[in-house]
């Protein structure tokens, strides 16, 4: 069990996805696009490799979101074998050193210094990665030094040869073909959420959600599935309710056809999506709302 922990936007989703082989966790450029711990699953000979992915570790506001998603990361940290600290090559300010208080001791570390194709003059993190040696040692903790990039694949691969040395030998927790633990309903949320994001980009607040209110199976009258998915798109202001939905609903309809085709193709289903924008001012400071939206 290895838990991936980092502030918001260093690249742990990107990072997971690629380490189980396939996308199970959604990615965008905006900070505190994962909002939930997310187990993805790999199964390599006889090594089972069993990820949790954690919302970025939030320092600055206190609403009730931010502390439900500071609670995931907590959880996640204390009962692994393995920490994979993700930051970006080269950086570590108070954000990361935060992140770095949460680390139980005695768990074996890996600091993953991600971005490593933004870094031009590779002799000059070498520096850098001592200072961090020395950060680690001060506090007592064991950490080894791993400067990488989530988007090389053969980083990624060398990556899982060294979490390997840290698993214990005991039975494996899922089967051979298994991928996450969430359900299709929920990754439809979650697709729903990214392709929201990604095509707003910084205009719209991060504390737009993504409700799902029907996920139905057809009863198959053909060899392939069919599935109907009701969403709503949940915003804090009239205002970002009409920048969803775009000129003459142009970019709803966008959000809609990009998150069906990725679902048709992760669930190998005829999806048919129907989207809803809804405003519910103040949701993310309101605990109860926060807990109906689905977050812990
Ligand atoms: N150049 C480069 N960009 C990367 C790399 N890894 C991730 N990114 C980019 O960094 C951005 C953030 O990536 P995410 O995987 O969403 O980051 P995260 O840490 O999960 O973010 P939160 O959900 O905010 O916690 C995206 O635009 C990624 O494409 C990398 O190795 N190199």
């Amino acid at each position: 069990m290895i838990a991936i922990v980092g502030k918001p936007n260093v690249g742990k989703s990107t990072l997971l996805n690629a380490l189980v082989g396939q996308k199970i966790s959604i990615t965008s450029r905006k900070a505190q696009t994962t909002r939930h711990r997310i187990t993805g699953i790999r199964t390599v000979g006889p090594t089972q490799f069993v990820f949790a992915d954690t919302p970025g570790f939030q320092t600055r506001h206190g609403n009730a979101l931010n502390r439900s998603l500071n609670k995931t990361v907590q959880g996640a940290v204390g009962d692994v074998d393995l920490v994979l600290f993700v930051v970006e090559a080269g950086s570590f300010n108070q954000a990361d050193e935060q992140v770095l208080k949460l680390l139980a001791q005695g768990v074996p570390v890996l600091l993953i210094a991600n971005k490593l194709d933004t870094i031009k003059h590779r002799a000059e993190l070498a520096p850098w990665l001592q200072e961090m040696q020395h950060r680690f040692e001060r506090l007592g903790a064991k950490a080894e030094m791993v400067p990488l990039s989530a988007k090389n694949p053969k980083d990624v691969e060398r990556l899982l040869g060294l979490c390997e040395k840290y698993l214990p030998e005991q039975d494996w927790w899922y089967s051979e073909d298994e991928l996450t633990d969430r359900s299709e309903k929920f990754l439809a949320s979650e697709i729903v959420r990214e392709k929201l994001f990604r095509l707003t980009g910084d205009e719209l607040p991060y504390t737009s959600t993504v409700v799902i209110d029907k996920f139905e199976e057809e009863p198959g009258k053909t060899a392939s599935r069919f599935v109907k998915i009701a969403a709503t798109i949940i915003v804090e202001r009239d205002g970002h309710k009409a920048m969803v939905i775009g000129d003459k609903g142009e970019r709803l309809k966008r959000i809609g056809m990009e998150a069906r085709q990725e679902l048709e193709k992760l669930m190998d289903a005829k999806v048919f999506l129907e989207l809803w924008v809804k405003v519910r001012s103040g949701w993310a400071d309101d605990e109860a709302r926060v807990r109906s939206f689905g977050y812990e």
